[in-house]
């Protein structure tokens, strides 16, 4: 039986999905809260990890080692590269990568160490479920790769270092390490993004205004794939 990880990084992402659901509860765990909700049968634990790798690698390996979630997805807001996607757009992603990874010194590429992978894939089949979802509601939704990093990109110079690098469509400061612990642990997980600024001089005002409207995007999406699981 499938017990389902819902996870994002701040309150603002994970608000609009827990708003679906009654007779939540709360448990309370290594300086977070986990909630446990039943959702047309299915098992569901939602927790948002709070900002950055560290936090968001704590989270999901909560959610699988100590609540045991055998699938985990997750939903936010992040910043575009591609140019293709606007503010509000959603985007799924095919692989990810750790853009402030670096011991290029010793000639390793970026975002690679030893035992690791540049990139990481996420789960096709969950993937293919979205898409269909995508389709029969006539959503606009790009596949893509998305860098994640300990740092809110707000500068064009770095903005272009990640595109020419890692070839990203987009960035965010969780994801990939989520990505690595489900791929440790054998875990199929799936990451969506709305997007809510372009990761240039103007991402801190553009996410202030659009992080709410975009979180809600994300999250609806979301739910009408945990329909189809
Ligand atoms: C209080 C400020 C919290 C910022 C958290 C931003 N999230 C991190 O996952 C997504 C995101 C949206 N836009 C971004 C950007 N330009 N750079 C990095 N991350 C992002």
């Amino acid at each position: 039986m499938t017990k389902l990880a819902i996870m994002g990084a701040m309150e603002e992402e994970i608000e609009p999905l827990l708003s679906h659901f009654k007779d939540v509860n709360i448990v309370e765990f290594a300086n977070n809260k986990y909630y446990e909700v039943n959702y047309n049968g299915l098992d569901i634990v939602i927790a948002y990890s709070k900002i950055g790798k560290v936090f968001a690698s704590l989270t999901a390996t909560t959610m699988i080692e100590k609540f045991g979630c055998d699938t985990l997805l997750f939903s936010g807001v992040a910043g575009a590269i591609n140019p293709k996607l606007q503010i509000g757009d959603l985007i799924i992603a095919d692989k990810l990568c750790q853009h402030d990874l670096d011991i290029t010194a010793f000639g390793h590429p970026n975002g690679f160490v030893p035992g690791g992978s540049v990139f990481v894939e996420t789960s096709k089949e969950l993937r293919d479920v979205a898409t269909q979802v995508a389709n029969e509601n006539d959503l606009k939704v790009i596949v893509g790769t998305i860098a994640t990093g300990d740092q809110f990109v707000h500068s064009t110079e770095r903005k272009n270092f990640i595109e020419s690098t890692f070839k990203a469509d987009a960035l965010e400061m969780e994801g990939a390490s989520v990505a690595v612990v489900c791929d440790a642990l054998d875990i199929p997980f799936f990451v969506l993004r709305a997007i809510s600024d372009s990761a240039d001089m103007d991402a801190g005002f553009d996410f202030d205004e659009f992080l709410k409207s975009s979180a809600v995007n994300s999250a609806n999406y979301l739910i009408k794939i945990v329909e189809k699981l």
